[in-house]
């Protein structure tokens, strides 16, 4: 132990512990890294071959360095006693119960660590919060620890920006590492500290400081940003379909300009995942609590096109199908939130199969990766739903198809065999825009991407070539 530089202690071994500490540990063999969670079967999935989330290029890291200066275990009294230096990465989800109850974070997880913490130190120790949360929380922080930023405990902010399915490219070259402290002669010495670890393989200048509150808003903003530039698109291209433009060309031209940028403007079905929308409810509850009524219902706004365009997707293909989906059978190509990712927390998926079996449509769920989450997820539909992993085998039968996850197998698939193995008149719901639409139109399908005209072998109200 002694031979390590510094003992980095991680609580919270999830999707964002386990990664960003298996690439320190990766990046610093100097150090030691020690992650822990109260999970011990997430704690035994780190410890195996098969780990408990799946990631490009995360085994890689993990295999390299585990053993070596990189440890997952749940002993978390013996972790934070050695540790020099602490990083809470629990859960913070939204808040299911009492005052703020389906806005406000659920700080009970942190909580729980800030006065373990206490309870376990013997020695002085920088305190880092990796976990997404409200400003000021770290002031919090330093209350339960009893500091006021000048005695043994030194809290920093050091949010995270990796986003699933590119998060070890995100670790290894991110835009920025973003670092929060009090601006006291002991803060300032606990951030370059903290500085000095990354600065192993990030570039000075992506390094940026400020001061703690900055730090932890950032954080928020940045979601709210770019989940924002998500629900612009994605209400555009509702106008599209009314007009027939084109959302892919709208965005195109739109983000040519410098200033504006072309990241983030693909229409989709909607976005999920475990952060964009908390953090937005977060962000509006905040506002809402210091009394900032218009700024709350500003950024409300964009979690609520977000509904609404899952919403839109449904009700076009009830309404393409004839109005009724009554025992028609639809399938999901793609349950995860994204491609790259098993992960489905708030995925589209969820919202569309309930609503697709509330209108008594079967629904079959296809996913390279997400599939043993979707039966968590959809468990309560019980027969209504049917999980097959092969695409072919899925869409048997079924009188539609609809696109939810960017997976690249999707484009690659022998469509005309699909084609001859579907019921007719045969659909495809393209929510990613990712299919060749003409292709498909030749094949025979009636296709409707997002925010695109529809391409039909019969009339359809305005949505026609
Ligand atoms: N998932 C992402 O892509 C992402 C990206 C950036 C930031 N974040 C933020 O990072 C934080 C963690 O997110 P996540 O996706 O890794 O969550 P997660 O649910 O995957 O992992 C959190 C882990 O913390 C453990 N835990 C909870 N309380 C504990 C305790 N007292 N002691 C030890 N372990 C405990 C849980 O068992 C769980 O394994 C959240 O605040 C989230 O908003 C997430
Ligand atoms: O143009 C786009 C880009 C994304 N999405 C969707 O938006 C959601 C979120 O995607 P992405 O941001 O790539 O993944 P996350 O893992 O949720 O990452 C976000 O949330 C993390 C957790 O806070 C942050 O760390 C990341 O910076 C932030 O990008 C997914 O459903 C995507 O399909 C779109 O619909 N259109």
């Amino acid at each position: 132990m002694t031979d390590f530089e510094k003992r980095i202690l991680c609580i919270g071994a999830g999707y964002v512990g386990g990664p960003t500490m298996a690439m320190i540990a990766f990046k610093c063999p100097q150090y030691k890294v020690h992650v822990v969670d109260i999970n011990p079967d997430r704690i035994d999935a780190w410890n195996s071959q098969n780990l408990p989330i799946y990631e490009p290029g995360l085994e890689e890291v993990v295999f390299e360095a585990r053993g070596r200066n990189l440890f997952f275990s749940t002993d978390i009294q013996e972790g934070i006693e050695e540790a020099d230096i602490i990083f809470v990465s629990v859960n913070t989800p939204t808040k299911t119960f009492g005052e703020g109850a389906g806005m406000a974070a659920d700080l009970q997880y942190w909580e729980k660590t800030a006065r373990q913490i206490l309870e376990c130190s013997k020695s002085p120790k920088i305190i880092v919060e990796k976990s997404t949360v409200p400003v000021r929380t770290a002031q919090a922080m330093e209350r339960i620890l009893g500091t006021d930023g000048t005695g043994k405990f030194q809290v920093l902010s050091n949010p995270e920006f990796l986003a699933e399915g590119t998060a070890i490219e995100d670790l290894k070259c991110p835009d920025r590492v973003l670092i929060g402290s009090r601006l006291t002669e002991e803060g300032l010495k606990a951030r370059d500290e903290l500085v000095s670890i990354y600065a192993n393989w990030v570039p000075k200048d992506n390094i940026v400081t400020s001061d703690t509150w900055s730090s932890e808003l950032s954080k928020l903003v940045a979601n709210a940003f770019l989940a924002q530039r998500i629900s612009s698109i994605n209400a555009i291209s509702a106008l599209c379909e009314k007009t027939g433009a084109d959302v892919s060309r709208v965005a195109y031209a739109v983000g040519k300009d410098g200033r504006i940028g072309d990241k983030f403007l693909k229409s989709s079905v909607g976005f999920g995942g475990s952060c964009f929308k908390k953090d937005i409810l977060n962000l509006v509850y905040l506002c809402r609590s210091y009394g900032l009524q218009e700024v709350a219902d500003y950024w409300e706004q964009v979690v609520k096109i977000n509904e609404y365009q899952k919403e839109r997707f449904v009700l076009n293909m009830l309404h393409t199908m004839f109005d009724t989906l009554a025992g028609k059978k639809i399938c999901l190509l793609g349950f995860a939130f994204k491609a790259d990712t098993g992960d489905t927390r708030e995925t589209p998926g969820i919202y569309i199969a309930q609503r697709l079996a509330e209108e008594h449509c079967r629904v079959v769920v296809s996913d390279p990766q997400a599939l043993d989450n979707a039966k968590i997820d959809l468990k309560e539909l019980g027969d209504a739903v049917s999980y097959v992993e092969d695409p072919y085998e899925a869409a048997a039968d079924c009188d539609a198809l609809a696109v939810l996850t960017e997976w690249n197998l999707y484009k690659e698939l022998d469509y005309a065999k699909i084609y001859n193995s579907m019921t007719k008149p045969a659909f495809v719901f393209d929510g990613r825009n990712i299919l060749d639409h003409q292709a498909l139109h030749d094949i025979g399908f009636n296709v409707f991407p997002i925010g695109k005209p529809a391409l039909t072998h019969y009339r359809t109200n305005g949505r026609t070539r």
